[in-house]
């Protein structure tokens, strides 16, 4: 219920927005309802942190920026995490772009229900473990399960999503997991507040965010308010990380063209296998998105928060999201540099396991 003199769309006192959503903005109410005046503490936060309680790590991939490669490191760092022998969970909270069924090869795939929850959708197959002869224990759960065409488009307004967020937290039958992975949209909205608010009593003090930017300065500018918003939710920054920080990618593999702008590849491929065959392995490397001020390295710096690494921009990687596989099991069978590993591992120092 709206409250006196408020604003016309009024979240409502008791919301968990309120004071903090856009229709708040110039409110004469906004600084109570901000404080908690009149809020009464939602029963079901209580109920998210009982279906949680066996999760050990909760980690939220955040940036304010659309494209920069939140759901691609949200999809590859569960995978590397699974192929550990962790037990892993992915959830999208994507609700108008869920990109993860698709990542994790599992388009077409349906949500079941029982008497106690949804189950989430299991990841199986061979190889996607560092030991091949274990099998990875991955679940997901996406809104894209529940979609009947994939072309749909889900045009829900906040209360909606966030009510589906919240049922995502309440209903999903993870059993134990070591992490908890939640890719979450674009920016600092309505859905990230509720968010927060909704896990404010599963979070424990190893849990928080992964933010991810690309080195240049439209990036960095929205990535610098999801860094203030996790500062004003009191959300940890487990770390930055700074995708497509550069192209990388085997000579072999590039095209080249001549000034008059025809196709020269197969003549200078050719050419270059005739005369120095060792250059067409070489990596071939651009700096793609021009670093500014420092790049996301040095943003982590000034906000005092970790920063766990940079990612390059590499086609095997955009390969195996498009696939739905495992980049790290395919890098480890070819026998090239996981270029992954550094972010992995800082993950893994950044929210040790309850037991470490
Ligand atoms: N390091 C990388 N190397 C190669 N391709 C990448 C890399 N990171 C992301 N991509 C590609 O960039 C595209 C956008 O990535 P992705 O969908 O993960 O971004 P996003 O931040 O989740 O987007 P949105 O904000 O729309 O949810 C995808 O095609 C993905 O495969």
């Amino acid at each position: 219920m709206a409250m006196e003199g408020a604003n016309e769309e009024c979240v409502g006192p008791s919301s968990e927005a309120a004071g903090k959503a856009s229709t708040c903005d110039g409110c004469p109410n906004q600084k109570a309802c901000a404080e908690g005046a009149g809020r009464q503490e939602d029963p079901e936060l209580e109920l998210i942190r009982a279906r949680l309680q066996h999760v050990q790590r909760k980690v939220l991939i955040l940036s304010g920026k659309g494209g920069v490669g939140k759901s691609t490191l949200a999809a590859q760092l569960a995978f590397a995490l699974a192929a550990r022998g962790l037990r892993v969970g992915l959830l999208d909270v994507d609700i108008c772009g869920p990109s993860i069924p698709l990542m994790l090869g599992l388009k077409g795939q349906t949500v079941h229900q029982s008497g106690s929850g949804w189950s989430p959708v299991y990841v199986t197959g061979e190889g996607l473990c560092d030991d091949e002869e274990d099998e990875v224990e991955l679940g997901v759960m996406s809104i894209g399960f529940m979609l009947p065409n994939d072309d749909d488009a889900v045009i829900w307004r906040g209360p909606r999503k966030n009510g589906l967020i919240k049922q995502f937290l309440t209903d999903v039958e993870w059993g134990a997991l070591d992490y908890l992975i939640v890719d979450t949209p674009p920016g600092t909205s309505d859905e990230h507040i509720s968010l927060v608010q909704y896990l404010a009593k599963a979070l424990g003090p190893h849990d928080g965010a992964l933010v991810v930017s690309t080195p240049q300065e439209v990036s960095l500018i929205d990535v610098r308010k999801e860094l203030s918003f996790c500062a004003k939710t009191k959300l940890r920054v487990l770390g930055v990380v700074e995708n497509m920080a550069e192209y990388a990618t085997p000579l072999h593999t590039l095209g080249f063209r001549d000034a008059a702008g025809a196709d020269v590849t197969s003549a200078t491929i050719e050419m270059l296998r005739a005369q120095c065959p060792q250059v067409l392995e070489l990596i071939a490397t651009a700096d793609i998105f021009p670093r500014a001020s420092g790049g996301a390295e040095e943003m982590a710096r000034k906000f005092g928060v970790p920063f766990l690494g940079r990612v390059p921009l590499d086609p095997s990687i955009t390969i195996a999201c498009e696939q739905g596989s495992s980049y790290a099991a395919s890098a480890r069978r070819l026998g090239r540099n996981n270029l992954l590993q550094p972010l992995v591992d800082g993950l893994l120092a950044s929210a040790p396991k309850a037991e470490d």
